[in-house]
């Protein structure tokens, strides 16, 4: 199945010049939505994960149902103050100002394998942080992945661990 096909490049939003992206035409879409998590869940099981964790909040449509897929637990790093009991948070930059994301202070075990997922990769920002805030919560990170990489915007060289992505696009 073209998973291309069910993924929707809206001209000109968020920003002049770069596609929007949207997966909600995936999501509708039953036979393709189980597709792209097979698929996913295929690409990161050699990775040997213990946990998955996911990015509010597109992220997390990505996260839950592959940890569902792989029999995992699965972890939500989320937008500041949403989290009950202790947090760990990191503060990092956005092309156009900052952002912050948290998550539960006892959410790893010192030592789990934690991949880090989310709908889209664009400039790297929000996965590296992710990454760095599950690394000081304790987890080892063996790699990240997403269903869709906006390679013009090199956002896989910002990570320094490896990635992983089902749909790669140009522009
Ligand atoms: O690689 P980057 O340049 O950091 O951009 C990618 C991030 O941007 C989008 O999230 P957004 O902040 O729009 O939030 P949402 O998931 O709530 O829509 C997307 O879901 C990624 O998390
Ligand atoms: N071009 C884009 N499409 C969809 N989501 C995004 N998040 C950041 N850039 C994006």
């Amino acid at each position: 199945m073209d998973l291309r096909e069910h993924v929707r490049g809206i001209p000109d939003f968020p920003k002049p010049g770069i596609l929007f992206y949207d997966i909600s035409t995936l999501l509708r879409h039953g036979p393709a939505w189980r597709t792209a998590m097979a698929r996913l869940a295929a690409l990161i099981a050699p990775y040997r994960p213990d946990l998955l964790a996911g990015i509010e909040s597109r992220g997390f449509l990505v996260a839950a149902p592959l940890a569902l897929e792989l029999g995992l637990g699965f972890v939500m790093l989320r937008k500041p103050r949403k989290l009950p009991g202790l947090t760990l948070g990191l503060n990092y930059a956005l092309e156009y100002g900052t952002d912050r994301i948290e998550m539960q202070a006892d959410a790893v075990q010192p030592g789990q394998r934690v991949i880090l997922l989310d709908d889209l990769l664009a400039t790297g920002g929000t996965m590296a942080a992710g990454i760095a805030l599950l690394r000081q919560a304790g987890a080892e990170v063996p790699a990240a992945a997403a269903l869709i990489e906006l390679t013009f915007l090199g956002g896989r060289q910002r990570l320094d661990v490896p990635f992983e992505s089902l749909l790669a696009y140009e522009s």
